[in-house]
């Protein structure tokens, strides 16, 4: 199994740091402007990535459609970053995410990899005293998680 990957330390060390840049009052301006930047390099390291979200309006990164659809994306994020000490709804909600991603055509493990990347990269531009190794650990498994069953 995949999460045990990600120990007990290591996932509270990812908690502990996912809440550090989660502050209430800057949550939901941190979520969208992160989540923005992420899918813009996101888009940036797969430009035939784009062609997936046209039904969000990507082709305009701040419409009102594709924030709707970074804050759903943050959002479940933080929901499976706050979970990583509960393995049977962790598990529950990598299934349920899997088979949203699965139903959507184009949608590859490979572009998953992309995204891990992408958040390895970007995370510790804000995590302060990122800890990289916990943060793979644990990151690692979700992504797996979600995109198991996609075409490579
Ligand atoms: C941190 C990783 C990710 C999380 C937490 C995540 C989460 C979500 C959530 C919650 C939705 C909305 C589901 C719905 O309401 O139907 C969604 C939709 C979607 N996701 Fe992801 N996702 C992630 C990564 C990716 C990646 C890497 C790709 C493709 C390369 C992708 C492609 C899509 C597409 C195409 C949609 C549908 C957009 C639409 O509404 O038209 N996701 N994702």
């Amino acid at each position: 199994d995949d999460n045990c990957m990600c120990s007990k330390a290591d996932a509270a060390i990812v908690i502990q740091q996912w809440q550090d840049v989660s502050s209430p009052d800057a949550a939901a301006q941190t979520k969208l402007s992160c989540g923005q930047a992420v899918f813009a390099e996101l888009f940036n390291m797969a430009p035939g990535a784009k062609a997936l979200f046209t039904r969000v309006n990507v082709d305009n990164i701040h419409s009102p459609e594709f924030n709707g659809h970074v804050m759903r994306v943050m959002g479940g994020l933080d929901v499976l970053v706050n979970y990583l000490e509960n393995p049977p709804v962790m598990e529950s909600m990598l299934a349920h995410l899997a088979g949203q991603h699965a139903v959507r055509d184009g949608v590859t493990k490979s572009g998953f990899a992309v995204m891990a990347k992408v958040l390895m990269g970007s995370m510790p531009q804000v995590v302060e005293g990122f800890n990289p190794d916990a943060w793979k650990n644990c990151l690692i498994p979700i992504l797996n998680g979600m995109s198991a069953g996609l075409a490579p």
